[in-house]
């Protein structure tokens, strides 16, 4: 049985449906990032779950049990949020200490966990300690000390590393898999930052118009975007549109034939196909090969971005990685070449 099992949630907002028939299930000690455009319902989802919002219509199930009616706090989940609430004028071990006092655990035993809490950040000897002298990371480590000192079997941490600069963002990031893996609890984290949901997931929500559009290991779903919206949020795909044509898909804005691996779908209207999967390749002929013209030349510092004009008219993007010699300059006519195994076929 799943851990968490959510059937068909619905939540609406005045006329903004939030979620939309949302299903989602998550195993016991998972790690789940949940990625998806600025309002595409992934805080309402989290705060569903949470129960600090109840859903129009739907399911929350936990161990097969529906938490519906269940107040927040009676709930065996815990939620971080963004900013962190700590209150101000508690030290930090009294923050930490909040939630086990109000369920009345003795204080003998609070301290006690609060010192494997703060142990288990890395914070040992930070307890007395008035969270405005210390830094944003600290703050954040606080905060997620606080919210595993009850020992949850799920956390949810809405864009937790959000506050937090990139280098101590990455650090952070890690940290946090570490930790999910030590206390074993089921982990759902909102993102807004793709490499860090696809680094850190066993497995990638995506989340569109408050419903799941795919669902998978960080790297099929990068590798096999399902609909043309994944294809351009995960990674920037080209999205090459055309109609499908014996084994191949022709398409004209390449004015050229791509063939996948396997079957086509009858039907399919548009294919993915990654920049860094493009490569030069002078004299290529046939399906997945295609003509154009450098217009720009992007340097990225591990790679270059080439925008490259097809000839029939289409902009494609091409990476250009550094071992393959200084990019073309601006303005050479090009040929391009890729694997059948790299042409992905869109459903939507
Ligand atoms: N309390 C509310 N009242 C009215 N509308 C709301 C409320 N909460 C959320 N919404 C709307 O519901 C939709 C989903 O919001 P939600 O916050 O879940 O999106 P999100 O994916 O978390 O977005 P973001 O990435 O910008 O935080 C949005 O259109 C939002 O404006």
């Amino acid at each position: 049985m799943p851990l968490l099992s959510l059937r068909g949630l619905s939540k609406r907002f005045g006329q903004t449906l939030a979620l939309d028939r949302l299903d989602l299930d998550v195993a016991a000690g998972e790690f789940l990032t949940l990625l998806g455009g600025s309002g595409s319902g992934k805080s309402t989802l989290l705060r569903v779950v949470a129960g600090f919002e109840a859903a129009d219509a739907g399911a929350v199930l936990l161990e097969g049990r529906d938490l519906s009616g269940v107040p927040p706090h009676a709930r065996p989940l815990n939620m971080m949020f963004q900013s962190y609430a700590l209150f101000p004028h508690l030290n930090v071990a009294a923050n930490i200490a909040y939630g086990l006092k109000r369920d009345g655990v003795p204080r003998a035993e609070r301290a006690g966990r609060v010192e494997q809490a703060l142990a288990m950040v890395g914070l040992e000897g930070f307890g007395g300690r008035l969270p405005h002298r210390l830094s944003g990371g600290q703050r954040q480590r606080v905060a997620l000390a606080r919210a595993l000192v009850k020992r949850p079997r799920l956390l949810l941490l809405d864009e937790p590393l959000g506050a937090l600069d990139a280098n101590l963002r990455e650090r952070t990031g890690f940290e946090l898999r570490a930790l999910q893996r030590e206390t074993g609890a089921a982990f759902i984290m909102v993102t807004h930052d793709q490499q860090e949901a696809l680094a850190l997931a066993d497995r990638v929500a995506v989340l569109e118009h408050g419903r799941v559009v795919q669902l998978g290991a960080p790297r099929a779903v990068y590798d096999r975007p399902a609909t043309r919206f994944v294809a351009q949020f995960l990674g920037t795909a080209n999205v090459l549109e055309g109609r499908a044509a014996g084994e191949g898909f022709d398409c004209p804005g390449l004015a050229a034939t791509l063939r996948p691996e396997g079957a086509l779908p009858p039907g399919t209207t548009a294919c993915a196909l990654r920049p860094e999967r493009i490569a030069l390749r002078p004299g290529a002929q046939g399906p997945n090969s295609a003509g154009g013209v450098v217009e720009e030349v992007a340097f990225r510092g591990d790679d270059s971005l080439l925008l490259v004009r097809a000839e029939g008219g289409a902009l494609l993007r091409v990476g250009h990685a550094e071992e393959d010699g200084p990019p073309p300059p601006r303005g050479s006519a090009v040929r391009l070449g890729w694997e059948a195994a790299s042409v992905v076929p869109l459903a939507g």
